[in-house]
């Protein structure tokens, strides 16, 4: 990342020419907002008659996690390689930490991280050799037992990559796309395959480098992942961008509408409505003739795999089917 340093006032020289006076100091100026670390304007790419991305717009600010989300043959993963620079684009403007990834050369490289899909490891390496290995490619990397115990495989430095299961080798692959202490990170399905606690300390491990101020541009088909994880998600669809916002927001309040369900008279109801507390209020008026209990009551927010799959097409409907209460 790209910090930028203010030269420090010489000690005993105030500001002002000497013999005049000190003007007022100025009010201080807002602190310009940094460039961002990802700019995407109306990116296209083809491949034979499928149009894979279709126009797509991004922005990644320093220090943000931004989940990319979509269904199957988005194009998020071709849009994630042209940013990598290992795919060229038909048209549109791409900035990647300054840098066009089309002419960028081994200095932008090495500060980037990238966990892709596909395994890279050395098979016949062992896990520690094959960080260290990797760390002589980067010109200021982390240390490697520090990288390898990050990633919690110290118990299995020694071992040879091939002898790890599925979510080890994932977790070596994570191990491989930061030891370079890269300043934007690419994370491409990275829990696959994880066991939900891996996941957790997966979690906890990429919260840690954004708190160390890594931008993180995460693709996960793991809605409960980008939720947790990101700042905010961009969701893509058809080769476009449809919606982008944070997990709390996005697809904005009529999206959100609170759903009240319940059963009465042995038919189970529901309602979305904005004032939930009005509506529980109302059937516990009905409900005080019985035994005042409100059968099966459940206040429930739409969650953002409920609003994500209204947003890729999905009839959210289907799933919480809407009824008015009699
Ligand atoms: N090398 C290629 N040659 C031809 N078509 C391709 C190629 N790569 C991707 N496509 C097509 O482009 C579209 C977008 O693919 P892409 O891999 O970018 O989607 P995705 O959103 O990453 O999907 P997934 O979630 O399955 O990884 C798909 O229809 C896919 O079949």
């Amino acid at each position: 990342m790209t910090t930028t340093r203010t030269p420090a006032p010489t000690p005993g020289s105030p500001p002002g020419s000497p013999g005049t006076s000190t003007p007022a100091a100025p009010a201080a100026a807002p602190r310009p907002k940094a460039p961002p670390v990802v700019r995407v304007r109306d990116l296209r790419k083809r491949y034979g008659e499928k149009q894979a991305v279709a126009g797509i717009d991004l922005d990644i600010d320093p220090g943000e996690i931004v989940a990319v989300l979509g269904p199957n043959g988005a194009g998020k993963t071709t849009t994630v390689e042209i940013l990598e620079g290992f795919r060229a684009r038909d048209a549109g403007e791409v900035r990647v930490l300054g840098e066009d990834p089309a002419t960028a050369g081994r200095g932008w490289r090495a500060r980037l991280g990238v966990v892709a899909q596909d395994s890279r490891d050395q098979a016949e390496l062992t896990v520690a050799e094959s960080v260290r290995y990797t760390a002589r490619y980067y010109p200021d990397p982390a240390e490697p037992d520090e990288v390898v115990a990050a990633v919690g495989l110290s118990a299995k430095a020694g071992a040879r990559a091939r002898s790890l299961s599925g979510g080890q080798r994932r977790r070596l692959d994570v191990a491989l796309g930061i030891v370079g202490r890269p300043e934007l990170l690419f994370l491409d399905e990275p829990t696959t395959g994880f066991d939900p606690q891996a996941r957790r300390t997966f979690w906890d491990l990429v919260n840690r480098l954004r708190d160390g101020g890594t931008t993180i541009l995460l693709t996960t088909h793991d809605l409960a992942e980008a939720a947790y994880l990101a700042d905010r998600v961009a969701v893509v669809r058809d080769g476009e961008v449809v919606a982008t916002g944070s997990p709390e927001t996005l697809g904005g309040a009529q999206a959100r509408v609170p759903q009240v369900s319940w059963t009465a008279d042995g038919v189970q109801r529901s309602e979305r409505t904005p004032a939930p507390t009005a509506l529980v209020a109302r059937l516990a008026a009905t409900a005080a003739g019985t035994d005042g209990e409100i059968t099966d009551l459940r206040v429930s927010r739409p969650t953002l795999e409920d609003v994500y799959l209204g947003l890729v097409g999905h009839d959210p409907s289907a799933a919480h089917r809407t009824e008015e209460t009699s």
